[in-house]
């Protein structure tokens, strides 16, 4: 396709605004898919991302499109999901753009995500086309959204259009803002290959599949190309376009949007962010990539069967592939053996890596209490970082520990402000700031220490403002403060999935909650088990499980010896998954049963 006709541009929005639904509209009206074809939120294809009804990966389509000038323009879509863990996602997406259109739930008007991802598109200089949605529901507030729109995201109210991208209605509109308003990929004067890699995934028979936006020059199958990060060489097997589907063509031109597969087998060798040129006439500058991302909240993940150990790694390093904010490394625990300790973007990003390694790779994993990274300041001078509370230093060793904090806008309608600052200061933060953005909502500005909100912050918000708070945070560096170790025992053996590191106010509570816990699931044995929490050498919980043992068979009254040898086997079995800490055996399912009820809380 002539490059005066191709226009490439992200639909940006808080979650749930609509961002799904609009793609599907775009498509259907496009004719890329029938009718008949359509299934709702089509782009949406992982079925994680339906039962959740979120959008966590970004997927590109291209669609063909007769506008009301005759002409026909190519325009390719790069959906982008909505949530805070996921901004990383939506400015990969931008950076293959020109434009974006923004959509605004019209009933709930602008949220803290929409700015967020507006603050991204306009650093990138993409042009925005503010989209109404939703306009078929009753509560619709148009006013209230031009309000927002100029005082909030400084956007004349006169640009945005209305839709509802449920009935259809104002679609076509949409369609040809799009051509009118998004410019075409800008005219470059190097005519050699360069292509930047946005995102990619892997099929088992063809090795790793590019996603990729060609900046300049153009690429064939048979072409040789270069990796530029890693100067590998390969030979391109096939370019094309997802219409969803994957189709091939027999060229990838300047400004298009597209597939690149090249018989890459190693999925290390495939970086997101790297630029693709020729092999003969390399370009001599590499394309600006993204920003690498850190982790922020890091968690141990174990096969429930220690078998399972290769097939982890091998899925995690599959699923990094088309996720490189996700990280991971081996580690090991007296409690639940060979795993790795995995690093994530926030709490949901963790749900979400932990479901696809269940889901799509049929693991069976558990994963210990989610834990930020500390600076440790030691009394020799030094500075040491954990992330895993097993490796937090003796406390005589340490002088102070400072946690990682966040800075937080938190949108909410003004008749919350008084519950939501009181949730505020239960997590530890410090409300800095307040802005009415209209007559309705305010921005409250908030400092927090990252561990308080990765938990459960957003959900508390969320259902304590019936739906309409919305939240988004930047890490803004670290803070002192008082934090201890926390320490489950049993019979005086350290059980390490259960350390965790907390505020000093907050240990005794948690301890004790986890020795309740334990308590109701470690069975009996023929001596008495002592559960204790311990902070720095002083035990600060205790529960005890009397000595006896337990008769799986006493319930089983009269002669039906199958029924009691069945039982026997069971328990049997049963024995097989104990792990034994000092001399008492505790089976697999006590841990994964604390530890999940202890990650959710
Ligand atoms: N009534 C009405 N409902 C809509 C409209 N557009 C979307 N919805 C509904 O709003 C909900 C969220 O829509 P999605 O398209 O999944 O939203 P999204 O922005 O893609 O959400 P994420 O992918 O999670 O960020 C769904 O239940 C849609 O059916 C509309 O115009 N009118």
């Amino acid at each position: 396709m002539e490059r005066k006709k191709i226009r490439n541009f992200s639909i940006i929005a808080h979650i749930d605004h609509g961002k799904s639904t609009l793609a599907d509209r775009l498509l259907q009206m496009t004719n890329t898919v029938s009718d008949r074809d359509m299934e709702e939120q089509l782009l949406d294809n992982m079925d994680l991302e339906r039962e959740r009804g979120i959008t966590i990966k970004a997927h590109p389509v291209t669609m063909s499109y007769k506008a009301n000038n005759d002409e026909i323009y190519e325009l390719n879509l790069i959906d982008t999901p909505g949530h805070v863990d996921f901004a990383y996602e939506v400015s990969r997406s931008l950076a293959a753009c020109e434009g974006a259109v923004l959509i605004i739930d019209a009933t709930q008007g602008v949220q803290a995500q929409t700015v967020a991802n507006i603050d991204l598109a306009m650093k990138q200089g993409l042009t925005i086309v503010p989209v109404l949605n939703k306009i078929d529901l009753p509560g619709t507030d148009l006013a209230m959204c031009y309000e927002q729109l100029e005082e909030i995201l400084a956007i004349p109210a006169e640009e945005a259009l209305h839709c509802s991208a449920k009935s259809g209605e104002g679609i076509p509109e949409i369609i040809e803002a799009i051509i009118d308003r998004i410019p075409c990929p800008p005219e470059v004067e190097e005519k050699t290959l360069a292509s930047l890699i946005v995102d990619s995934s892997y099929d088992s028979y063809r090795g790793v599949v590019n996603y990729v936006r060609v900046f300049s020059g153009e690429v064939r199958a048979k072409d040789q190309i270069t990796m530029f990060s890693t100067g590998k060489s390969y030979e391109v097997k096939e370019v094309g376009v997802f219409t969803p589907k994957m189709k091939a063509l027999d060229v990838l031109s300047e400004g298009s949007v597209g597939y690149l597969i090249a018989n890459i087998k190693d999925t290390a060798d495939s970086k997101i962010g790297d630029t693709i040129t020729s092999k003969m006439d390399p370009v001599t500058e590499a394309l600006p990539g993204f920003a690498e991302v850190l982790p922020m909240v890091y968690s141990g993940v174990y096969p429930i069967d220690s078998a399972d150990f290769e097939t982890l790694r091998l899925s995690m390093g599959k699923l990094q592939l088309n996720d490189p904010s996700f990280v991971y490394q081996a580690e090991s625990s007296a409690a639940l053996g060979f795993g790795f300790r995995c690093g994530f973007l926030g709490l949901l990003h963790m749900e979400i890596v932990q479901e696809r390694l269940r889901r799509h790779y049929d693991m069976d994993i558990i994963s210990t209490y989610p834990s930020v990274v500390y600076h440790v300041y030691l009394k020799d001078g030094e500075m040491v970082q954990v992330d895993n509370p097993v490796y937090l230093p003796d406390p005589s060793a340490i002088d102070y520990i400072e946690e990682p904090v966040i800075s937080a806008n938190i949108m909410i309608p003004n008749d919350y402000i008084g519950a939501a600052m009181s949730l505020i200061m239960e997590k530890r933060g410090l409300c800095e700031n307040t802005v009415a953005v209209d007559e309705r909502h305010v921005m409250l500005s908030a400092s927090l220490p990252l561990h308080e909100i990765v938990i459960d912050f957003n959900d508390r918000l969320k259902s304590m403002t019936k739906g309409y708070g919305s939240m988004n945070y930047k890490p803004s560096g670290y803070q002192q403060a008082p934090l201890v170790k926390l320490e489950m025992k049993v019979n005086d053996d350290p059980i390490d999935a259960f350390a965790s590191i907390v505020h000093r106010d907050a240990a005794e509570s948690r301890g004790r909650k986890i020795a309740e816990r334990l308590k109701a699931v470690v069975p009996r044995q023929m001596f008495t088990i002592a559960i204790q929490a311990y902070v720095g050498g002083n035990i600060v919980a205790r529960e005890t499980i009397s000595a006896m043992r337990k008769n799986v068979t006493a319930k089983c009254y009269g002669g039906d010896i199958s029924r009691k040898r069945k039982l026997l086997e069971k328990q049997k079995a049963g024995k097989k998954r104990m792990k034994q800490i000092g001399n008492v055996n505790i089976p697999q399912e006590a841990f994964v049963q604390v530890l999940k009820a202890s990650t959710s809380e």
